[in-house]
């Protein structure tokens, strides 16, 4: 997979160059290059920004340099990235989004600042490439590079050979429709808490149950919405009576 990322804050992304997507990219299964807007400003501020049409508190991105960006970046004769924008009017970003964005060739982040980018800008570039503008969630963040280590970092997770342990990927929460169990490790007792017995009983039946009944458990207690919308498919009569 191709990664292209545009900002005027570079350096935002050195944890990219950490961990597992560090070695993704170091073995070629990632392939990442982040660009700072201002190289394509030709004025010797090398401004990026101006006041908004219509008034209204802080600046605008300027169109001129995205759209020169986003031409270097995709150029007309190639096949045309996707263009993932984030800001707080996006589609809400899920797991099931990064699935859908690991399956693609090449994604071409635009990370905006101030109150965003000029609209012309998405509007021109949605005439030769798919434009998704995504959001994080109901907050307000600064721009668009916090987003965009998120992304990646969801995205980078589910190509292949990333992950070591792939039943990892199998077994996620938010792939099952439910939050995870909680985990445990040694030592079996730590300042008097132990862990419990089921899970060192070697009885994998069990153990799957009391997973299964910790689950749903703590989905109903804190994530209600992922309940309703769990498929009853998916729910067994053993469910039904935790
Ligand atoms: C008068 N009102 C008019 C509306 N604005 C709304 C507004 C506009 C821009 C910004 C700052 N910003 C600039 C680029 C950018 C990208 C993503 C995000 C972002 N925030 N939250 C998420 N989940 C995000 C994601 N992903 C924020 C961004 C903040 C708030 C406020 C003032």
């Amino acid at each position: 997979m191709r990664v292209d990322i545009v900002s005027i804050f570079p350096e935002y992304f050195a944890p990219l160059d950490l961990s597992l997507i560090g070695k993704a990219r170091a073995n070629g299964t990632l392939r990442l290059a982040v660009h700072d807007l201002r190289t394509w400003t030709h004025d010797v501020h090398r401004t990026v920004d101006d006041t908004p049409y219509g008034g209204g508190p802080g600046m605008v991105m300027r169109p001129e340099p995205w759209g020169e960006a986003l031409d270097a970046l995709a150029p007309p004769e190639v096949h045309p990235p996707r263009l993932l924008v984030p800001a707080p009017t996006g589609a809400r970003f899920t797991q099931a989004m990064a699935h859908e964005l690991a399956a693609e060739p090449h994604l071409l982040f635009a990370c905006g600042r101030y109150e965003g980018i000029d609209q012309r800008v998405l509007d021109h570039a949605a005439t030769r490439m798919p434009v998704t503008e995504v959001s994080l969630g109901d907050y307000v963040l600064f721009g668009g590079e916090v987003a965009v280590l998120v992304i990646m970092e969801a995205v980078t997770r589910l190509l292949p050979g990333v992950l070591g342990n792939v039943s990892s990927l199998d077994e996620e929460s938010h792939a099952h429709g439910l939050l995870e169990a909680p985990m445990y490790t040694k030592p079996a007792t730590w300042r008097g808490l132990d862990v419990p017995e089921v899970l060192r009983s070697g009885d994998h039946g069990r153990i799957a149950r009391w997973r299964r009944d910790e689950a749903l458990t703590r989905t109903a207690d804190r994530r209600p919405d992922m309940l309703a919308s769990l498929d009853p498919a998916t729910l067994d009569k053993r469910d039904l009576a935790a």
